[in-house]
């Protein structure tokens, strides 16, 4: 399979879900070119020492809107994004431009685990 990109993004409730998620998953996850925002990255890599992903800034402070600019620039090849939707966020409209980017460059998008879980079994082998 060609090397895709693939970007990690989780909202702090759903953190333990996304680090589960990418231990699970390591595997398949480590031929890919990671990008995470901060926090998320820095659990990820605590849970998974043999993933190697570049961290850009955490959420609040311009690591989602980092996030949609790579996919406005094609260079995301989908995108995992845990989403809390129980509590508000003072960066709501990072979030929903994160979405609306990826929505309108059409790349996969799975927004819960339910999702993610057979959006990353699309690419193995
Ligand atoms: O805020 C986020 C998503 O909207 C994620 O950012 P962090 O991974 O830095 O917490």
């Amino acid at each position: 399979m060609e090397k895709l990109t693939l970007a990690l993004v989780a909202h702090d409730a759903k953190k333990d879900d996304m680090a589960h998620f990418a231990a699970t998953h390591e595997a398949i996850l480590r031929p890919f070119t990671l990008f995470a925002t901060g926090t998320t990255g820095g659990r990820i890599m605590e849970r998974c020492p043999t993933l190697s992903i570049t961290r850009l800034k955490s959420g609040p402070l311009g690591g989602d809107q980092q996030i949609g600019a790579m996919i406005a620039e094609g260079k995301i090849d989908a995108l995992f994004f845990f989403v809390d939707p129980l509590s508000p966020h003072p960066h709501d409209v990072d979030v929903k431009a994160l979405m609306r980017l990826a929505l309108v460059y059409n790349i996969p998008m799975a927004l819960n685990l339910a999702t993610a879980e057979r959006l990353i079994a699309s690419f193995k082998d």
